[in-house]
């Protein structure tokens, strides 16, 4: 459509007429009232009025109540709405979001509300040139149990990391701006401890400091960070939401990749009934507004999401028809060595292998945390079952001993 942007929403009722309620939200979200207008006014709101697009009604086998359902596609006139995420979702999800059962499950949008939105500044490919990775999965590590940490604090638990040979390192999410380590301290800190690794291991690594603070002062923070010598920024989008995350992503100055944390998500995506989907959410959302890494949880770990839901936000991600760069995805939480060949098993090789707990926790330690991963990798790409690459790799045997995993 490109006069149009488009939006699905599934409904759960025993008993609407649900064509009567398309119309109702066609007409509710665009131009309030249609019969009630004269004629010639009815003429100068055409341009105005959404359209239902499809109606799928779902009746239940037998009489099970709560099941049944339908999936309804209203297109919005582009004309309705500015070209931002905020009057977007407002338009076709604002009141009727606290209408009963309904589910925004997916968004179409028009070649001109697209061309608002530059998307990721670097993307999958590019996050992969910038660390000069391009032939396995990528692998994260996170800080863990930083708060009260001073700056060397801070640098030891870098280091361990940077040594253990992970590719990324990010901030928790739940570090924020504070007087023991204030972002341009950390970077300092970190980007130094990050070179000097880079002598033992030889590899470039991103470490994606924690972007916080009040909005008006973000620009300000992501500049102290970059030029301090951040390679990468984590940010809290849904605290925040996606439009702070598209000024941030289509700012020249702000040029290093940014990563996408989750949190918060879960108060909008898991009920059957109610929300915004996890691909919509986390998938063709963050892309737009330009995360070039987005993490979510994995179907695998300890916070999981159903697999169905995991592979729908990946395909929004990558998708060659969103006419931007794609977002490089990271199932997460809970994640240890013993689960790698699912991970790549289910998202092959464009994935970020994330673990904070399944690296600290290891019991040789940090580094061999993250040498375990990288050997489960390794094993992975090359169908070698894990328990046997362990034979050779103590690391990753004392983790698969620890944690199991595929044998
Ligand atoms: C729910 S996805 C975000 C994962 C995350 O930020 C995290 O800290 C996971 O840590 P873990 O120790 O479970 O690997």
């Amino acid at each position: 459509m490109n006069n149009m942007c488009t939006a699905t929403y599934r409904l759960h009722d025993d008993h609407a007429d649900f064509r009567k309620k398309a119309e109702s939200i066609a007409v509710g979200m665009t131009v309030g009232s249609w019969t009630e207008l004269p004629q010639a006014k009815r003429e100068a709101m055409q341009k105005h009025l959404g359209e239902v697009i499809k109606v799928e009604v779902h009746e239940p086998n037998g009489m099970s109540p709560g099941e049944r359902y339908a999936d309804i596609t209203i297109g919005y006139p582009d004309v309705n709405f500015s070209r931002d995420i905020p009057a977007l979702l407002v338009t076709v999800f604002g009141k009727i979001s606290m209408d009963g059962r309904i589910k925004l499950t997916q968004l179409g949008f028009s070649d001109n509300f697209l061309s608002a939105f530059p998307g990721p500044k670097f993307g999958l490919n590019g996050v992969r040139d910038l660390l000069g990775v391009h032939d396995r999965p990528l692998l994260m590590s996170i800080f863990k149990s930083v708060i009260g940490l001073d700056a060397d604090e801070l640098r030891e638990q870098f280091i361990r990391q940077a040594l253990g040979g992970v590719d990324l390192i990010k901030d928790d999410e739940i570090l924020f701006e504070n007087k023991l380590t204030p972002i341009e301290k950390r970077v300092e800190v970190c980007m130094k401890a990050a070179e000097q690794a880079r002598q033992e291991t030889g590899k470039k690594l991103l470490y994606a400091a924690n972007l916080t603070g009040s909005t008006s002062q973000l620009k300000k923070q992501a500049e102290r960070a970059i030029n301090a010598g951040a390679n990468a920024l984590l940010f809290n989008v849904l605290a925040y939401g996606y439009d702070v995350l598209h000024e941030l992503s289509s700012d020249p100055d702000i040029n290093v990749p940014i990563m996408a944390h989750p949190a918060l998500a879960g108060a909008v995506y898991p009920s059957p009934h109610y929300g915004i989907s996890a691909s919509v959410l986390l998938g063709q959302l963050m892309r737009l507004a330009g995360a070039d890494i987005v993490l979510f949880p994995s179907p695998y770990g300890s916070v999981t999401m159903p697999k169905e839901e995991n592979m729908a936000i990946t395909e929004q991600l990558l998708s060659t028809e969103l006419p931007v760069r794609a977002s490089m995805p990271v199932p997460s939480a809970g994640i240890h060595p013993g689960l790698v060949p699912l991970i790549l098993r289910d998202f092959g090789t464009d994935v970020i292998v994330n673990a904070g707990g399944g690296i600290h926790g290891h019991p040789m330690g940090t580094e061999a945390g993250g040498r375990a991963f990288l050997q489960a990798i390794e094993a992975s790409q090359r169908s070698i079952p894990l328990a046997q690459h362990a034979l050779e790799h103590p690391e990753l045997k004392s983790a698969l001993d620890l944690w199991g995993g595929e044998r």
